[in-house]
């Protein structure tokens, strides 16, 4: 699959983003196993929120505006959790875009998995080693 690149411009771009994203996700068995039991297969609207979530981040659509952090809470999550989800986020960035948004993308997810992490009271170092 040879797609030339270009950078993610709108909601379409976000929505492919996501759907390739959480597809990775749900084939990826140590991340899958702590999704599956709260998404119940309501991925439609796991997904949705998503994009809305993205769109928001990058496009400044205002329309998401809830607390993604007191969603991670209650979730049993390690650094082998963080570094698989930052590594398949960034692959899947890559993948398919290249540009300021796309980079920017990437810088948010690491930043909002650090504050997730801090909160967590998981240590960083290992991630800082990577990349
Ligand atoms: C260890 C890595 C992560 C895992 C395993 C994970 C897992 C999950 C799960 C299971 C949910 C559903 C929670 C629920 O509906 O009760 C969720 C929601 C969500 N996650 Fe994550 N997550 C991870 C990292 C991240 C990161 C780094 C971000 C942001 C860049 C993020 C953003 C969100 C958002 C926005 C929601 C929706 C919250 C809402 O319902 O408003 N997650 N995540």
């Amino acid at each position: 699959m040879e797609e030339k690149r270009k950078d993610i411009e709108n909601e379409t771009d976000v929505e492919l983003l996501v759907n390739r994203f959480y597809t990775k996700v749900r084939n990826d068995a140590l991340l899958d196993a702590v999704f599956a039991p709260v998404i119940k297969g309501n991925w439609d609207t796991h997904l949705k929120l998503m994009v809305d979530f993205w769109s928001t981040l990058l496009l400044y659509t205002r329309k998401y505006n809830a607390d993604p952090l007191s969603k991670h809470l209650p979730l049993e999550l390690s650094i082998a959790h963080f570094d698989r989800w930052i590594h398949l986020f960034n692959e899947t960035v890559d993948e398919s875009f290249v540009g300021e948004i796309a980079e920017n993308a990437k810088k948010r997810a690491l930043s909002i998995a650090r504050i997730m992490k801090a909160v967590k009271g998981i240590s960083d170092v290992e991630v800082d080693n990577q990349s």
